[in-house]
């Protein structure tokens, strides 16, 4: 499956809901920056178009473009987000992070009016779980909000997960803004609205890279097309 194209299409479809003058969440990764390449074409073409960067990556790529970037702090509405994912179930739960840029990617899709997730049919799964859940931390006392994950997460009945510091070459990945990412290798999520609320309480955990309740569509996209998923 040529994946890219896809992604491609998927975007081009979630394209049609821009209307001109809105504020745009953009996301973060490959299959979102199809869709900055688009906004980027409609702002060439003279369309008012204004966009929140879910990371420093999309920023660079949206400014490159001569897209109009509003700070997050600078507004208080955006009337669309649109951004990629990492697994997606048939109730629109996501998991996310995979690109290190959760905790802006939630801040921005909680605050849209309206939340659409690109992504190639690959990341369409019956349940969650598969990709480790990834989980954005702050760095003060890393290791002991780690030990509180994981007794939260045996709690939940995750007794094999295995946790992880996201890390290049044996140095950790920061994020964004500076903290860490946890890759939580679980098995199938039953209830990601329920982890995702316990993962949340702990202190030091910024988010957790479960988005449930959030998604107003999902736009899936293969080399013949796309499917789109409303509920
Ligand atoms: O959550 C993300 C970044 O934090 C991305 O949206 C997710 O990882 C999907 O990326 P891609 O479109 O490259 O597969």
């Amino acid at each position: 499956m040529d994946k890219d194209r896809g992604k491609r299409l998927a975007a081009e479809e979630a394209a049609k809901h821009v209307e001109r003058g809105m504020t745009l969440g953009l996301g973060t990764g490959s299959t979102a920056a199809h869709f900055v390449d688009i906004i980027g074409a409609r702002v060439a073409e003279g369309w008012p178009l204004k966009g929140v960067p879910t990371s420093e990556a999309t920023r660079r790529q949206a400014e490159s473009l001569g897209v109009e970037i509003i700070e997050p702090h600078e507004t208080t509405v955006i009337d669309l987000a649109v951004d990629g994912a990492d697994e997606a179930d048939p109730q629109h739960n996501l998991i996310k992070g995979g690109g290190a840029a959760l905790l802006r990617e939630k801040v921005v899709a909680y605050a849209a009016k309206k939340f659409i997730v690109i992504a190639d049919k690959s990341k369409r799964v019956t349940a969650l779980g598969a990709f480790p859940l990834p989980v954005e931390i702050s760095p003060y006392g890393w290791a002991l909000t780690v030990a509180a994950m994981r007794r939260t997460l045996v709690e939940q009945g995750f007794q094999n997960a295995k946790l992880e510091l996201r890390s290049i070459d044996g140095n950790s990945v920061k994020t964004d803004g500076g903290n860490l990412i946890i890759d939580c290798s679980l098995e199938r999520i039953n209830d990601p609205a329920r982890l995702e609320k316990a993962l949340n309480a702990i202190p030091g955990v910024l988010e957790c890279g479960l988005f449930c309740g959030m998604t107003d569509m999902i736009i899936y996209g293969d080399e013949d097309g796309v499917s789109v998923s409303t509920l």
